[in-house]
This record gives C-alpha cells, structure tokens and sequence, in this order.
C-alpha cells in the first residue's frame, strides 16, 4: 500500500492548516477535526454482464479537518465511486480510506451525504424529517426540537417546519435536505452535486446558505460538481479529476478570501483572481 501523499503545495498544506486552526473560534457539535484520507484507493466494478470497468486509477489525498474541497472532472471519471469510498458505501478494490485513525468500513453519522435528489420523506413533515436521525439515535426531544429549530432557522425555512416535502420548490426541498444532514452533527459532509438540478438562481443562493453554515459549523466538505465556477466559489480547495480511470490531475488551492474577506459574496466571481483560477480549473479538465 502507498504512502498517502498531500496533494497540493507546502504553502497550500500550510495555509489549510491555518484555516483549520483559525476556525477553533467556530468549534461546537459537528465540527471536523481529523483528516479524511484516501491512501492508494483504487476501484474496478464489475458489471452484470462480466465486464471490467475501472473507475478510480490509484488515488491519494489528504483533507484536513474543516476544509472544503470541491471535485470536478469529466462524467464517469470516477467522482461518484470516490465519495461511496469515503461513506463507507463501497469497499475499494485497493487502499484505505480513514478518517483520522480510523478505516472506513461503512457509513457512519460522523459522515453524513447529501444527494443531488432530496429524498425526503414525504408522509413526514419538514420538522419530521430533519428530527428523524436524532430520533433514531435516542437523542432527548428537548435537543431534537432545539437542533431543528437551529437548523431550519439557519437554512431559511423557520416558517416550513410543519410543511410537507411536496408543499416546498426544489430549493427548499433540497435545503431541508441539509438540515436533515446536519442534524445528525457529522463532522463530514459528503456532497453529490446536491445543486445539479435547480435553476441558477436557487443554486446560487444555496451555495451562499451552505458558505455561511460550513464557515460557522467547520465542517469537512466533499463536494462534487460538474460546475467549475461553483467549485471555485465554494471550495478551499479544488481537485480535477482526469477521465476514467479517475486520477487526481490537479490540486488547486483556493484562497481568495484572504484577498476579499471572509464574507465576500457572489460578487467574488468577477474578481480577476476568481477568473483566473476558473479558466486554469476548466483549461484542465479540457486538456484531461
Ligand atoms: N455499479 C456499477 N457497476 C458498473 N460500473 C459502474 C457502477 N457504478 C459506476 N460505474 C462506472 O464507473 C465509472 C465511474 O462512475 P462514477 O459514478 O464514479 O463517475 P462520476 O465521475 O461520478 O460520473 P458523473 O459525473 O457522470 O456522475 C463510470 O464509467 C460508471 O459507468
């Protein structure tokens, strides 16, 4: 098995680290502080019809505790079979996933995922279904009722918890979704391009609402998009993945809020470092 390598500059390295550090402010429930590690993972599926397709090349890849690093790459490339790697939904052909000393071997509330559908239940209300993890895991209800209410408040939907799922748009649905995760307080948040499927004005103002929660939660995020602006805007740190089999091709850390502020909006993505760094991701993906 191969040592698990930092993808990514010292300074990078460094500047992750400090990031990490000077989130402790943020420290509470949820918040991440041990790294997530692919060390040589490799993956072949095997079809129905005996067929070899191998997804994943060998991979490494360090996350610190609290970063936020997007995945983008070309369809199929493997991103999809990362992230089932990483929630213990799949056991790789080769190599180890860990989150901190531990050997990923199947899910856990530690790591909770979003998928790019909501999937919520729908004979249950918004407040049901965002109570639901807690309540299986026997947490008091006085603590459930108080996370809900936390989280609806946080993710704009105060005023829907007795809703039902198909009482809500899509953005709702899918931001009732995240509260729903975050209930269970995972300390990692799996993402499959949770906003893939809504209209650029809902998807924009979720990535502002998943900004503003992770910044003060400090979570780990997994993110997968196929959208190279979305992973610059969102990520600390951005991974291009090279065609099937998927290799990490580049490593790109992103640091433009140590320019513009922790709290720099959507107007961020006019700025020339914004641009620069978004056509450097998507001129790899084109070359890949
Ligand atoms: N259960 C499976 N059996 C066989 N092949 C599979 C299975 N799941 C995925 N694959 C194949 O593995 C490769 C990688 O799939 P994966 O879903 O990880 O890619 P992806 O990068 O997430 O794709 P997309 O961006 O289109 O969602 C693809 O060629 C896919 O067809």
């Amino acid at each position: 098995m191969s040592q698990p390598v930092e993808h990514g500059s010292t300074a990078a390295t460094t500047a992750a680290t400090t990031a990490v550090t000077t989130a402790g402010a943020a420290t509470g429930p949820g918040t991440a502080t041990r790294q997530l590690v692919l060390d040589g993972i490799s993956h072949h599926y095997v079809t129905d019809a005996g067929d070899v397709v191998h997804a994943v090349a060998e991979t490494d890849l360090h996350v610190p505790g609290g970063q936020f690093v997007c995945v983008v790459g070309p369809s199929g490339c493997g991103k999809t079979t990362l992230l089932k790697v990483l929630a213990g939904f799949l056991s790789p052909s080769a190599g180890q996933a860990r989150y901190g000393e531990q050997v990923i071997t199947g899910p856990s509330p530690d790591r909770g995922v979003v998928f790019q559908q909501a999937n919520l239940y729908p004979w249950l209300s918004i407040r049901g279904n965002v109570e639901l993890g807690p309540r299986f895991r026997k947490v008091p209800a006085r603590e459930r009722t108080a996370r809900a209410d936390e989280l609806l408040e946080m993710v704009g939907l105060a005023q829907f918890g007795e809703a039902k799922p198909y009482e809500l748009s899509g953005g709702m649905q899918q931001r009732a979704q995240i509260a729903r995760v975050l209930a269970n307080q995972p300390e990692v948040v799996l993402m499959d391009e949770p906003f893939g499927a809504l209209d650029a004005l809902t998807r924009e103002r979720l990535q502002a609402d998943l900004l503003r929660i992770q910044r003060k939660r400090r979570q780990t995020v997994f993110f997968i998009t196929h959208s190279v602006e979305e992973a610059v805007f969102l990520g600390d740190r951005v991974l291009v993945m090279s065609p099937r089999p998927g290799r990490i091709l580049l490593d790109e850390r992103v640091d433009l809020a140590s320019t513009y502020g922790p709290d720099v909006g959507p107007e961020m993505k006019s700025t020339p470092e914004f641009i620069e760094l978004r056509d450097r991701v998507a001129a790899a993906i084109q070359v890949s």
